[in-house]
């Protein structure tokens, strides 16, 4: 049986082959870094998110420039956008709308496996860019990873267990995302942030992703001692009710 993400970048390679003849503008500087000294101890990457395959619509018509006025509002220290179009139901015109309406750092939420498709979202604003271990080779990770580097882009490597931690530590990256969502069967397991924390060198800025819909749930992820959550779902639905954690 086909993996999810194997699905996904399958069913994205025509797009992101036009990554690769698109003119783009870049401008170099990374003018709102993720990390940086004067960051809260616990921060919120929100998420934009209309849809997903575990989850299936969340919110079609959200106003994707309201959402991310709102997150930053509320205390978000930087908003994740969806960028991928036949699962999540996002676009890049996304990520540009927020970008020029916000100040907050961005992280392109995208199954990225080409330069190209880094060059894509360092012009269209993104200041993150996620690289899943469990969609690259060793040798690509690395690849893609000091490319995004030298754009001055931060990179939150995922990762879903202690395989991949080990892959992603070799690179001696600034930030690993945890993420609690079994991508084969979708289950979501909070405790593999307390499991896969323990392993990470206190240096590294480490962000728990997935699963988290209410205060309790982000409660237990707090006290695992990570710097951080990615939250989408939970967000889309009652940002509200979650912003107490973040204040
Ligand atoms: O969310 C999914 O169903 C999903 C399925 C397959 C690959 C990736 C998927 N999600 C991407 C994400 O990383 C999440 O959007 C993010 O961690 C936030 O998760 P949540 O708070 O559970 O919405």
């Amino acid at each position: 049986m086909m993996s999810i993400l194997t699905e996904i970048i399958a069913k994205n390679s025509d797009r992101v082959k036009g990554y690769q003849s698109e003119q783009l503008h870049l401008s170099m500087a990374n003018k709102a870094p993720f990390l940086t000294p004067t960051a809260p101890d616990f921060r919120l990457i929100a998420e934009i998110k209309r849809a997903s395959p575990s989850k299936g619509i969340i919110d079609a018509t959200v106003d994707v420039v309201a959402q991310a006025k709102r997150y930053e509002a509320l205390g978000a220290s930087a908003i994740s956008v969806l960028c991928e179009p036949y699962y999540f139901k996002g676009d890049f015109s996304d990520l540009e709308a927020i970008r020029a309406a916000v100040q907050l750092p961005i992280l392109c939420k995208d199954f990225i496996t080409t330069t190209a498709h880094l060059l894509k979202a360092k012009s269209a604003g993104a200041n993150i860019v996620l690289l899943i271990v469990a969609a690259l080779t060793p040798t690509e990770l690395a690849t893609l990873y000091r490319f995004a580097r030298a754009l001055e882009l931060d990179v939150l490597i995922e990762v879903h267990d202690e395989g991949e931690l080990a892959v992603a530590l070799k690179l001696n990256p600034r930030l690993i995302g945890i993420n609690n969502r079994n991508l084969e069967t979708f289950a979501v397991d909070l405790a593999t942030t307390a499991r896969l924390r323990a392993l990470i060198p206190p240096t590294i800025t480490v962000i728990s992703e997935s699963g988290m819909l209410n205060v309790p749930d982000i409660a237990t992820i707090k006290a695992t001692g990570v710097d951080g959550v990615l939250i989408g779902e939970g967000m889309m639905r009652d940002a509200d009710a979650l912003q107490v954690m973040f204040r």
